[in-house]
């Protein structure tokens, strides 16, 4: 077990006058990371992980095996131990017939930084621990403006930043399923489209966890000039995690993701981006630099970036999308 004292990008705080360092995160190599897993047995085949994984990300067993099953072991820890803590209380204030609430696990981190396989992997992993048979998966792109209102607001070259999004909607939403309301409704958004579906839907029904996942998710908002208190989203995860990797990588990732669905999606003639499959691969190349560097760049220092040290625990991914470090917040 390697314990940091000085981690090259975590917040540290200086005390006292020999200046040293400390750490709110254990910090563990892939392989440290690995032995967690303990018996945890393998229950996903190579078909399956296949079938999870985002175009362009080459996540396998290996590394189900090395990070996910250690990862999946921990939160089920975590919502035992919830769960339990939520019947003492119960019997504590003598109260009998309370709602049960979900469990609540953020996925924060960059655009094309991969966090839909990660949240697909956990969700399945999640699924088949006892206490958690009935694992939903909400992304926040459902809570974006619709193109029509962005066009109208000027905000399409925007699409990602917090005021793209109707944060009122999404706190609703997460206070509906933390309340333990049947049937909360989650609307839905097309990446072929590139817009909101109207009037469609997907319904959460008192899931055992819910993992909500999207660049924003650990976002705070500034106060109101009211200087009334208003809750931030991560307010009602009982559980966040940060998918991290280098600037340079990510843009690699994103420029050949780009490139990748002009042969796939962008051939579909409802796709919004099927102009790109038309043109010439240097110009489809420019076309991608330029969303990446004028909205998802900007949008990843200025917005997202800053949230990682509010993440439980932050994925570290290196070349190949594979995990290299892992640093879990201290209790
Ligand atoms: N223009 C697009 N057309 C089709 N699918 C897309 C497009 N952009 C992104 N996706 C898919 O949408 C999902 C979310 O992508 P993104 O928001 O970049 O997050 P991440 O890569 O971190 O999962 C991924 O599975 C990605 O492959
Ligand atoms: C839809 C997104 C903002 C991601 O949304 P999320 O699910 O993380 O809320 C992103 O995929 C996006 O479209 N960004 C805008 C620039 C671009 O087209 O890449």
């Amino acid at each position: 077990m390697n314990i940091v004292s000085q981690p090259a990008e975590t917040p540290e705080l200086e005390t006292g006058s020999n200046a040293e360092y400390y750490s709110p995160y254990h910090r563990f190599s892939a392989e440290e990371w690995a032995k967690f897993r303990a018996d945890t047995p393998l229950t996903l085949t190579a078909d399956e992980v296949q079938r999870l994984r985002s175009l362009d990300d080459p996540i396998d067993l290996d590394e189900v095996r090395r990070i996910y099953l250690s990862l999946s072991r921990l939160l089920s820890t975590h919502v035992e131990a919830t769960q339990r803590l939520f019947q003492q209380r119960n019997r504590f204030l003598s109260l009998s017939d309370i709602t049960k609430t979900p469990f609540i696990i953020g996925i924060a981190g960059s655009v094309a930084v991969g966090k839909s396989t990660t949240a697909r992997i956990l969700k399945e992993l999640l699924a088949r621990w006892p206490s958690s048979p009935k694992v939903d998966l909400i992304t926040t792109d459902g809570f974006l403006y619709p193109n029509a209102v962005l066009s109208r607001e000027n905000l399409m070259e925007r699409k990602g930043f917090p005021e793209s999004y109707d944060i009122g909607s999404i706190l609703r939403f997460l206070s509906a399923i933390k309340a333990g309301e049947p049937n909360v409704r989650a609307p839905r958004y097309s990446h072929l489209t590139y817009d909101v579906l109207p009037d469609e839907y997907t319904l959460v029904d008192r899931p055992d966890i819910l993992i909500f996942e999207g660049i924003n998710v650990l976002q705070s908002r500034a106060l109101p000039a009211d200087g009334k208190i208003v809750p931030i989203v991560s307010d009602f995860f009982d559980f966040s995690i940060y998918i991290d990797a280098d600037e340079e990588q990510i843009h690699n990732w994103y420029v050949q993701r780009f490139m990748k669905l002009r042969q796939t999606a962008f051939r579909d003639p409802t796709s919004f981006f099927k102009k790109y499959a038309a043109i010439d691969a240097d110009a489809a190349r420019a076309v991608a630099e330029g969303l990446w560097e004028n909205i998802n760049l900007k949008n990843l220092r200025q917005n997202i970036l800053p949230t990682r040290p509010r993440a439980d625990l932050i994925l570290r991914k290196g070349r190949n999308h594979l995990v290299e470090t892992v640093e879990l917040r201290k209790l």
